[in-house]
């Protein structure tokens, strides 16, 4: 039975970081803006070994520095903080109407919003050798949830659904094409963002989405391209795995497959120590030997570290040339979607994008771009032939309507 007013506490499990937000929402009006949580959790696991933890609500900051993570028990204390101390907003934790987990990879199986189960739980847990970095810490906000209270019901909403409708040219390998009865096919990821920002471009600039050629850049620690026409994602970067497709933070993106033939074959590494590498040791942070996060990269430039240099031209080709590659399969673009920290955030990154795509049209407007004004914006000027639109992107809020459409569709 539904009270007047719906609690849906969303938890987004990401690579480095936890975040967690609770939406206190009438039963009978999904607000069309994003509406602000009325408390807020966040784990930084980004500095090695440690873990900093941090609740909020509007009046009140509680933050927790542990030198030890301990990725299960983080997770637990920092929800634990919705029911005590200084960020407390409900008695009980069984008070929470519904919980809605961002999955990273649901495979071929989960397409839609889903009741989590046991069932869904081991599928979660069987895609985790290709969403390492994921499916792992996802799971693990699940359990939380089961521990601190077993009878909340909780739904998966799976950032590879919004690729659902990806066509046979897009997502089917080169390879023998046996594989693909295998699963061995592109999934996509970062969905949830993209259809959260392309929805949010098409209001912005006042048009239907389906009218619309639009590409979403999500550049966060994992990066990702999704190109859109008449409401529909026909490519992307990311492929069998978050591993694909742009250079990330940490993460390699495409590189050539024979590279890993040979690091094998020469015994150097064993699988599970590429996989390491590959996914933790290697982008930004391998190139230049800095960091994976682009504020420290900018630091070393302007200490004159080469490699912190070479690190970032070479992220802000291959961004490019990815986008580039996209257009052909649009027949053109009438929109540019920056988003993540590093598309929000990041106006370098934006203009030098936009300065190699000059011979598309493409022209920002330096003033815009460099100001600080508030999110969701279009950043080109009156002449440019491609709208460049700054998006903060609201997974949390994504995940938030999926939750209240399934109470309300439940009860009706
Ligand atoms: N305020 C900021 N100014 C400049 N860059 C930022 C800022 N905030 C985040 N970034 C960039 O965004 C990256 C993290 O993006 P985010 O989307 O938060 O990552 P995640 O993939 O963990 O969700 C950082 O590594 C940094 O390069
Ligand atoms: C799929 C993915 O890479 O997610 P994130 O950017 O949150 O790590
Ligand atoms: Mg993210």
């Amino acid at each position: 039975m539904l009270t007047n007013s719906i609690d849906i506490l969303v938890l987004n499990a990401g690579s480095s970081s936890f975040k967690s937000s609770l939406y206190r929402l009438r039963q009978d009006n999904l607000p069309l803006e994003p509406a602000v949580p009325i408390w807020t959790g966040k784990i930084d696991w980004s500095s090695t070994g440690a873990a900093v933890i941090q609740a909020k609500t509007a009046d009140n900051t509680i933050e927790e520095e542990r030198t030890q993570a301990n990725r299960r028990a983080d997770i637990h204390d920092l929800l634990a903080y919705l029911s005590k101390g200084q960020t407390q907003v409900i008695q009980d934790m069984a008070q929470i109407d519904i919980v809605g987990n961002r999955i990273v990879h649901g495979g071929e199986k989960y397409c839609q919003p889903t009741p989590i189960t046991t069932d869904v739980k081991a599928e979660i847990d069987r895609l985790s050798i290709y969403a390492p970095l994921h499916n792992p810490a996802n799971l693990m906000g699940i359990e939380a949830i089961e521990q601190l209270s077993p009878h909340i019901p909780q739904l998966a909403v799976f950032d590879t659904a919004f690729y659902r409708d990806l066509p046979a040219v897009a997502y089917v390998y080169p390879v023998p094409y046996q594989w693909l009865k295998r699963g061995i096919r592109k999934y996509g990821f970062h969905g949830i963002s993209h259809e959260y920002c392309t929805r949010r471009a098409a209001e912005l600039l006042g048009r239907d989405l389906q009218e619309l050629r639009l590409i979403s850049c999500h550049l966060g620690n994992g990066c990702s391209l999704a190109a859109v026409t008449g409401g529909r994602c026909i490519e992307t970067t990311m492929g069998f795995t978050p591993l694909d497709g742009l250079m990330m933070g940490t993460r390699c993106g495409s590189i050539d497959p024979g590279i890993i033939l040979h690091l094998v074959r020469e015994g150097e590494y064993t699988i599970e120590e590429l996989d390491r590498v590959l996914n933790f040791e290697s982008g930004l942070l391998g190139v230049s030997g800095v960091s994976n996060d682009l504020r420290e990269i900018d630091k070393a430039i302007d200490s004159g570290n080469e490699r912190a240099k070479l690190a970032l031209d070479m992220y802000i080709d291959r961004l490019t040339a990815r986008i580039a590659a996209l257009v052909p399969a649009l027949g053109g673009l009438d929109a540019l979607i920056f988003t993540g920290g590093v598309g929000e955030h990041q106006a370098k990154i934006r203009s030098a994008v936009a300065a190699k795509l000059a011979f598309l049209g493409v022209e920002i407007d330096p003033d815009l771009n460099n100001t600080s004004i508030p999110p969701d914006r279009d950043l080109a000027t009156d002449r440019s032939s491609v709208r460049l639109l700054a998006i903060h992107t609201q997974e949390e809020w994504q995940i938030a309507t999926a939750c209240w459409q399934y109470l309300i569709d439940r009860h009706t």
